[in-house]
């Protein structure tokens, strides 16, 4: 699905990943972890074509980031940021949002849908009339998820996905998205737990980035 090849990211002359290699295969959990500032955020936005490495390959889906086939590779994956707009009023707006664009609309879920997935992450239908605040981060995180998963997208790119969540609502969540084949998943994370159970995990804390089985 990922293959990416010496990639050397860098800013002016601070150079933040430096001659990376890894492949992500069909299905992989990829946890990207490391200290603040070690370069996570930066490999997603160079992997999604929002930052232009100094050198290195990558290929995603089969097509080389290039501007050909930017919005291809975006169209495939589906992208949980850290902060959700909090700018809508109520937690329906939060999860219809992504289909409000007319790429998207023909996938937008109807109820049975919405329901599956709900009981799926732990959640509540009768959050949906609520407004956002009057719901807890961890019910935001998890309806911004639940979006995600609903585009229906091969990738998932997902910063700090359980950074809200209590025990409970994390297990479901890992147990939802890793027992699911058909998800190629690549997190941001701090999170020990979901780290643990990555199928691979990318350190970029150590001068050599070290890419290990967990
Ligand atoms: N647009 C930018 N211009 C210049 N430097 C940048 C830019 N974006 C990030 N950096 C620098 O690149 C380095 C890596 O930042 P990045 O946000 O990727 O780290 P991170 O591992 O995601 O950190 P955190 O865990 O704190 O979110 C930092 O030193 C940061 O200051």
């Amino acid at each position: 699905m990922i293959q990416v090849k010496n990639l050397v990211v860098g800013f002016e002359k601070d150079i933040v990943l430096n001659n990376l290699s890894f492949e992500v295969e069909k299905g992989a959990k990829v946890a990207i972890k490391g200290l603040s500032g070690s370069g996570k955020s930066t490999l997603l936005k160079t992997l999604m074509g929002f930052i232009i490495p100094q050198s290195g390959e990558i290929k995603i889906l089969g097509k080389p980031l290039h501007k050909n086939h930017i919005l291809y590779i975006r169209s495939n994956i589906a992208w949980l940021p850290q902060e959700l707009n909090l700018s809508l009023n109520n937690a329906r707006d939060l999860l219809i949002m992504p289909f409000s664009f007319a790429r998207n609309k023909a996938l937008t879920p109807d109820e049975k849908d919405i329901e599956s997935i709900f009981f799926d992450l732990g959640l509540e239908c009768n959050l949906l009339n609520k407004s956002l605040h009057e719901i807890s981060g961890g019910q935001k995180q998890r309806i911004a998820l639940a979006s995600c998963v609903l585009l229906k997208r091969p990738l998932l790119f997902l910063d700090e996905p359980t950074s809200a969540l209590d025990a409970i609502s994390k297990h479901k969540v890992i147990s939802y998205l890793f027992g699911n084949p058909e998800l190629t998943i690549l997190s941001l994370s701090h999170d020990e737990d979901w780290i643990r159970h990555s199928s691979l995990v990318i350190d970029l804390s150590s001068s050599e980035t070290r890419v290990n089985q967990p």
